[in-house]
């Protein structure tokens, strides 16, 4: 298949090479000008506990790119997306597809630019990190998964999800991707208070100290999916029915357990937020990706103080205002509504 991969970093580049090796035509895209000549250059690395190898593939800079292409996965953080959206749009073919390889409800943005038909989801948990220009490290598998927005399971859909199943022989053709979307953002909001310290994924939902924090977020997000009609779906160890209303605690740290057994399995220690903050120094995706569960909250009457204080702390980290470490816990811990469940 032809394939524009648009953001050529961690999940892109990973994604994009097992393409390649697989005898597809792929063409990258990636604003980091150095990471695109080494692309071409000494051609793109994959390394991990997984597999090594390195392809050739043509790869360019936004405005070097020239052609069109019928199909496209979009695979920048984001915050990103409506700006790619608007440079990428020229080069995808009238009737191309554009799918989200990414997390947050970005399928929803690019609805603005290309239209509902022409835009699909994906919900992918596999860890991968950006290393240096020409290279990525694909950490441990995950979840990969496909669908249509409206949930048919198109000719478009199954074609491409043949392609995902060139990357990983389990990915899912979905008819409720935003299912996985939403339950990503809940998964992802955990992820989110893990990396406000310097804790591993695993070692920091392994705390009993701070298990009910992380049930009490859990339940705000998907309280807030539930009210917006979303049925969340279950994957690597994060069961969203344990984070539903009514839901008991012994299910919520199940799955807790559940999550830190999956985590412990990956080379990918900590999570890309942890990673943004920590090591590339640069904005996160909370707005992009947290931001969806205030605003919902707020439209269907939910409210979410932890998420927003949540936001706010990561805002505080992002801009230097405060430093990594168990202290911005604490002010989370302040923050749980009177009636969270206690550890
Ligand atoms: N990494 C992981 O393990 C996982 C990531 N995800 C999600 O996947 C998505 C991608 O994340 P990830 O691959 O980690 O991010 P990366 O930062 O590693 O890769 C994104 C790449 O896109 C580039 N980029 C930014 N803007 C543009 C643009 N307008 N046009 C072309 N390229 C652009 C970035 O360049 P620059 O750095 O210079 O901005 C970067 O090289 C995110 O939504 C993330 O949350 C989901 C599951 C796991
Ligand atoms: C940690 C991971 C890979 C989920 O397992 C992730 O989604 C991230 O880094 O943002």
């Amino acid at each position: 298949m032809r394939v524009l991969v648009w953001g050529a970093g961690a999940i892109g580049g990973t994604v994009g090479a097992f393409l390649v090796r697989a005898g597809h035509d792929v063409t990258f895209v990636d604003c980091a000008a150095d990471h695109v000549r080494r692309i071409r250059g000494s051609g793109l690395h994959v390394e991990g506990p997984i597999d090594t190898f390195t392809v050739q593939a043509p790869a360019f800079t936004p405005d070097e790119v020239t052609g069109q292409w019928p199909q496209v996965l979009l695979c920048t953080k984001a915050q990103d997306t409506s700006a790619a959206a608007a440079q990428l749009a020229p080069h995808v073919t009238p009737d191309g597809g554009v799918v989200s390889v990414q997390n947050g409800l970005n399928p929803l943005v690019l609805n603005a630019t290309f239209g509902e038909d022409r835009v699909l989801g994906s919900f992918v948990n596999f860890g991968a990190d950006y290393l240096r220009p020409g290279v990525v490290h694909y950490a441990g598998r995950g979840a990969v998964v496909i669908g249509e927005q409206d949930g048919r399971l198109s000719a478009r859909a199954r074609e491409l999800h043949a392609l995902l199943r060139d990357f990983d022989p389990d990915a899912v053709l979905s008819g409720n991707v935003f299912g996985y979307l939403w339950s990503k953002l809940g998964y992802g909001a955990l992820l989110f208070a893990t990396a406000v310290t310097n804790d591993s994924i695993a070692d920091a939902l392994a705390r009993p100290e701070d298990r009910a924090l992380y049930v009490a977020l859990g339940r705000e997000v998907l309280g807030v999916a539930a009210a917006h009609g979303v049925t969340p779906e279950a994957f690597n160890g994060f069961d969203p029915a344990a984070f539903l209303p009514g839901a008991s605690d012994d299910a919520a740290n199940r799955s807790l357990d559940d999550l830190v057994a999956f985590n412990r399995r990956s080379a990918k220690t900590h999570s890309g937020i942890w990673r943004d903050l920590a090591v590339r120094k640069r904005r996160t995706e909370v707005d992009a990706q947290l931001g969806w569960v205030v605003h919902f909250g707020r439209e269907h009457g939910r409210p979410t103080p932890l998420t927003a204080r949540l936001v706010e702390l990561i805002h505080d980290l992002e801009g230097g205002a405060r430093e990594l470490g168990r202290a911005n816990l604490a002010e989370l811990h302040a923050a749980m509504p009177a009636a969270a469940p206690t550890p």
